[in-house]
């Protein structure tokens, strides 16, 4: 359950006052998503029309220094006319506002629900969408480093001791530090950067037929290799849920979508095995590190790095053919 902050109706009424939305109707605890507290809200609309959004709490993973950073990458590329939601800002023209030492602000609520299997055509429109947001956000004006990039990687796990990884798995300590040795040795210095979502999970993706509602959650948005954040994507989307029966169809149809948007360079295409590895370290770096120290009786589900082992392994021994068709 993702609602951490405990807010009353009169707290929450008292917050949607501060906004051109009307009044409130109902909010409800949205129990997806382990970052942030998010609730469905419904008000009588500005125009008396009844509107939805989503209100979201910043809990300790979303830094207030970055806020500014994300809220306006959300009204950069909605303004493009991109399936992603605006941020409302308030009648003094803010994006978010503090409530209980904690920044929350409202966004615009879109249609669609995540998909957990996609078929090839869905595949191809999130491959879109991510070269869409790419292409989307070359005009904006903002910037942020990868605060999850190789370094840190190496510092969370570096934060994992040996015996926690080996009660996960008795192979794990070697195969990390290995692993970690390796891809940072082979890591790429030169690819073209972008804005990318790095983040972009099914859970992420808002879907109503083959058509993207929705591209959520911009929290790890960051400045860094555009092909990483397909890497992200086809790692995310071409696997059963524990990582492994690889799809190939599907990651080929991701890599076919994102060229519709923009195309690979021969460096990128090369470069895709050792960014799918470095993608599934970052999600074996995060998951191990939140395996080793969330408290047992945590409200969070915890998320099996395991499942991200399969896929670096995978990426590991497949080499380019993983990005190639059948
Ligand atoms: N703009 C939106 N429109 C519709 N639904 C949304 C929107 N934003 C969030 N949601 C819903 O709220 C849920 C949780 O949101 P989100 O994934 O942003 O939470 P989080 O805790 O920040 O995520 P994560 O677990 O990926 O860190 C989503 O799965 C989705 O169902
Ligand atoms: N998408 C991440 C969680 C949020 O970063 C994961 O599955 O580990």
């Amino acid at each position: 359950m993702a609602v951490y902050t405990h807010l009353s109706a009169d707290d929450i009424s008292a917050l949607i006052a501060w906004y051109d939305v009307g009044d409130l109707i109902s909010a409800k605890g949205i129990a997806e998503g382990v970052s942030n507290s998010n609730w469905l809200i419904e008000t009588t609309g500005s125009s008396g029309v009844p509107s939805r959004f989503i209100l979201t709490i910043y809990e300790e993973r979303t830094k207030l220094s970055d806020l500014p950073f994300f809220l306006s990458l959300l009204d950069h590329l909605s303004s493009k006319n991109g399936p992603v939601p605006r941020t409302i800002h308030d009648r003094e023209g803010q994006a978010f506002r503090m409530v209980e030492g904690k920044a929350a602000a409202l966004i615009e609520f879109l249609p669609g629900v995540s998909i957990d299997i996609p078929h090839h055509d869905q595949a191809v429109s999130v491959g879109a969408a991510v070269g869409w947001i790419h292409d989307a956000a070359k005009d904006f004006g903002g910037a942020r480093e990868n605060d999850l990039g190789p370094a840190k990687w190496r510092e969370l796990l570096g934060k994992c001791d040996r015996q926690s990884l080996a009660r996960i798995d008795a192979a794990l300590p070697d195969l990390l530090a290995r692993k970690m040795d390796e891809i940072e040795d082979g890591w790429p210095t030169d690819l073209p950067r972008s804005i990318v979502h790095a983040d972009l999970f099914p859970d992420n993706v808002l879907m109503l037929g083959t058509q993207v509602t929705g591209l959520i959650d911009f929290y790890f948005a960051c400045t860094d290799f555009a092909a990483y954040d397909l890497a992200v994507t086809h790692a995310a989307w071409s696997f059963g849920p524990d990582g492994s029966n690889f799809n190939r169809a599907i990651g080929q149809a991701i890599i076919t979508g994102y060229e519709q948007a923009r195309q690979l360079s021969r460096s990128e295409r090369d470069a895709l095995p050792i960014l799918a590895q470095g993608a599934a370290m970052r999600f074996i770096a995060t998951r191990a590190y939140d395996w080793i120290h969330t408290p047992a009786d945590a409200l969070v589900t915890r998320k099996d790095p395991m499942d991200f082992v399969r896929r670096l392994d995978y990426y590991g021994t497949a080499g380019q053919t993983a990005f190639q068709p059948r």
